[in-house]
Order: structure tokens, then C-alpha cells, then sequence
């Protein structure tokens, strides 16, 4: 029987939607003899697997079936305690997600109606633009430079663009690697303060600083601004994936209560809530293995990126620039004008080298002579080579 026309029958909101570059070519990069540079992955090899194992065991004995039941959309009390501990807020300001990514979705979800600006900066982190895309917004890009968002033209574009939320990564960025400073980060909180703009800051990165010094966080600065918890108008994501493990998928919000709350319904929609026995096993985690796991990845992508750097020095040709970046997962890469780093990666793959073209992470287009590296998945060894085929694949290119 001809078959339904499917696709005529998806809502507006899915016609709007568009499938993650990096999740596409994550399915290229499972060939074994790829060296990926795509994926913010974390170095598999460094996960504490048994101390995942022991932490499975503990919570099924300490909680036995309730670990395998339905819990509460708000999350694990244990585990929202302890967050809410380390940020100086109340649990009930803590709202436990399936990944920050289903944060970035049901933020979108609660905030953005159609048509309302959304800043972003350029680029940005291609997930969020995946999950704010069918709540239909306005995006404006913020202009930025090596130390991120400029906030001299953010000031000049508020006063003639009134905007709902302003989107930031300002740890480590995504895919850039920049920093925000502490003196743009108080500039930004005042000014979206001032014109009544919320701020998603997202920050699954803030703990894998490896030089410079540590700034606070835009949430921090919203609280000695606002004086009170329920009147920070930053909303603050962060994650165990990088930290801990990214297959457990648990992430957080802190927010002012209303914004909690309305997070609770729309999570109620969503997935009612996050896996019982993955929350459990990351809480039994938290003292121990959670610090020591931190120093081991701080040091591991450290001398990742290091190396990365040093082998781009040696082997990338001259005209090509790449961000130094303090700590995270990645740094981005700036090609001569005119060369196509989407039509390059073929070229990249059937050298074994992967890595995500950077046109994607802008909400409005360009960059088309820009890439993302990841350096987090690859051995010192894997990076060497990786980085000499990719710079024979940029000499080829500029011929
Ligand atoms: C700024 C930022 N915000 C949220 C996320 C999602 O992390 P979660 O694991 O959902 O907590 C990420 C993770 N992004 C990685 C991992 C994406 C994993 C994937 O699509 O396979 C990347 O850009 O490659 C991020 O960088």
C-alpha cells in the first residue's frame, strides 16, 4: 500500500529541527582506525570503571528495589544536597537533568516562545542551537575575540535590541576553547541585569582547568549582584559527563524557584526523570572519586592539548591560527579565507582524521574556513599523527 507522506505530517516544530554535525560524524568516526578529533569525548581509557562497578553495588545494597523504582522529577535528594552545598544555595534551587543537553532543550522549552531573541555567541555550542532551533527564536550573534564575548558590543546592542536570553559558555568554550575574564563576566551580568535578559550559563568544563587562573562563575556574580538566590537572574547548567562519566547522563540547573518549578513540569513531559540507579551511583561518588577523577583528566587533557598545540605549531602551514585554550576539550581552528573545511573533511577522513567543520556552530552561518579539535579522546601519540595527516590535508588544500 503507497505509504503515508510522513514528513508532511511533522509539526512546525520538527520541521525546524536538524540533525547534530557532531553526532553525525561520531557514526563515521567508530571506525577503528579513524583518529577523531570530532567528538567532546572524554578519554575512555581514563573512566573509573570499577569504582562505577563497587558504586553499582553500594547503591542496590544501601537502597535495594527503590534504586530499580520511579523517583521524584526533582531528583535524588542525597545528590541534590550536595550540589546545592558546594554552590551555597538551597537543594531547592537544584534541579537534577538527564544531561545538560535535556537542560538546554527544556530551558528552550520553557523560555523561548516564537520569535524571541536569543543571543548567542559566534560561534557557540552547536547542542544548544540543536535544542533551542523549534521554539522558533530570533538568534542575534555577540561578536567575540580571543577573550571571548565582547561586551562592549553587547552593551551598544542591547540598548536597541531587547532580548529574552542571552546563551554563554564561558569556561573553556565550546567550540572555541576561549575564556571569558572576570571583568567581562561582571560587565555581563550587570548589563543583562539592567535590560532584564536571563543568561543560561553553561558550564560542563568550569572544573577542567589546566593553567591560569579560575574566575566565578556567572552565577556567583548574579548571587552578589542580586543579593538572593530567587533574584539571580543567571541560570547556571553543569554536568558529570566531563568530570565523571558521560553515559550516566546526570546534569544540573540552579535557578530561582518559579524557574525550577516550571523545569519540574516540563521534565514531568520530558522523562519524568533521571535514571533512579545512574543518580545514585554518581552520588556514591562524590567524595572519593569525583576529586581524584578531576586531577586525573585536569593532567591527561593538559598534555593533550599541549601536545596538540606543539604538533600544530610543527606541521600546520603558516596563515592557519588556532585558540591556546586554559583547560576543556577544545580549540579551534582558523584556516586562510577561501578554503572550505566542510568540503575538506573527505580529504581529512581518507587520511584516518576527523574533526567537526566549524560553519555548524553558527547560528546564522559562516566559518566556513573553520574547524573544532577535540583533544580530550586522543593519545599523545594519536595527536602526533592525527595532526601531520590533517596538516598534509590543509597543505593539499591551499594548493
Ligand atoms: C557546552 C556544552 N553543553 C552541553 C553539553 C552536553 O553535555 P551533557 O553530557 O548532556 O551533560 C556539551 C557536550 N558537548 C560535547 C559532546 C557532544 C556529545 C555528542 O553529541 O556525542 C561536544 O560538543 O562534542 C557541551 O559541550
Amino acid at each position: 500500500r503507497p505509504a503515508p507522506d510522513f514528513t508532511a505530517l511533522f509539526s512546525a516544530r520538527a520541521r525546524r529541527m536538524n540533525a547534530s554535525a557532531i553526532r553525525e560524524i561520531l557514526k563515521v568516526t567508530q571506525q577503528p582506525d579513524i583518529i577523531s578529533f570530532a567528538g567532546g569525548l572524554p578519554a575512555p581509557e581514563l573512566f573509573p570503571l570499577e569504582e562505577v562497578r563497587r558504586a553499582a553495588d553500594a547503591a542496590l545494597t544501601r537502597y535495594g528495589p527503590a534504586a530499580l523504582q520511579y523517583s521524584t522529577t526533582e531528583g535524588h535528594p542525597p545528590l541534590r544536597e550536595w550540589i546545592g552545598a558546594r554552590a551555597g544555595i538551597p537543594a531547592a534551587n537544584v534541579q537534577i537533568m538527564t544531561g545538560s543537553q535535556q537542560a538546554l532543550d527544556l530551558l528552550g522549552k520553557i523560555l523561548i516562545s516564537e520569535g524571541d531573541t536569543v543571543l548567542v555567541e559566534a560561534p557557540t555550542y552547536l547542542g544548544a542551537l540543536q535544542s533551542f532551533q523549534p521554539y522558533g527564536p530570533r538568534y542575534v550573534q555577540l561578536p567575540t575575540d580571543d577573550g571571548g564575548i565582547d561586551v562592549d558590543a553587547l552593551a551598544e546592542l542591547l540598548q536597541t535590541t531587547p532580548a529574552k536570553l542571552l546563551y554563554a559558555v564561558p569556561n573553556f568554550q565550546n567550540p572555541t576553547g576561549r575564556t571569558l575574564d572576570a571583568q567581562r563576566r561582571r560587565r555581563l551580568v550587570e548589563l543583562t541585569a539592567q535590560y532584564g535578559v536571563l543568561v543560561i550559563e553553561d558550564d560542563p568544563y568550569g572544573q577542567l582547568r589546566f593553567s591560569g587562573e579560575p574566575a566565578p562563575s556567572l552565577y556567583e556574580l548574579g548571587l552578589e549582584y542580586a543579593g538572593d538566590v530567587e533574584a539571580n537572574h543567571i541560570l547556571y547548567c553543569s554536568s558529570f559527563s566531563k568530570t565523571l562519566v558521560p553515559g550516566l547522563r546526570d546534569a544540573w540547573v540552579q535557578a530561582a524557584a518559579p524557574i525550577v518549578s516550571k523545569l519540574v513540569q516540563a521534565k514531568q513531559g520530558a522523562d519524568l526523570h533521571t535514571p533512579t540507579l545512574n543518580q545514585m551511583i554518581v552520588t556514591e561518588l562524590l567524595d572519593e572519586v569525583l576529586p581524584r577523577q578531576i586531577e586525573t583528566v585536569r593532567r591527561a587533557y593538559g598534555q593533550r592539548a599541549a601536545a596538540m598545540l606543539g604538533h600544530i605549531g610543527e606541521q600546520f602551514p603558516g596563515g592557519v591560527q588556532s585558540t591556546r585554550p586554559e583547560g576543556g576539550m577544545f580549540l579551534w581552528v582558523t584556516l586562510p579565507e577561501g578554503i572550505d573545511s566542510t568540503r575538506m573533511l573527505e580529504r581529512a577522513l581518507s587520511r584516518n582524521v576527523a574533526y567537526v567543520p566549524g560553519s555548524p556552530f553558527f547560528a546564522l552561518g559562516g566559518g566556513e574556513n573553520t574547524l573544532r579539535l577535540s583533544y580530550s579522546s586522543a593519545t599523545p601519540e594519536q595527536i602526533e599523527r592525527g595532526i601531520a595527516a590533517l596538516g598534509e590535508t590543509i597543505r593539499e588544500a591551499l594548493d
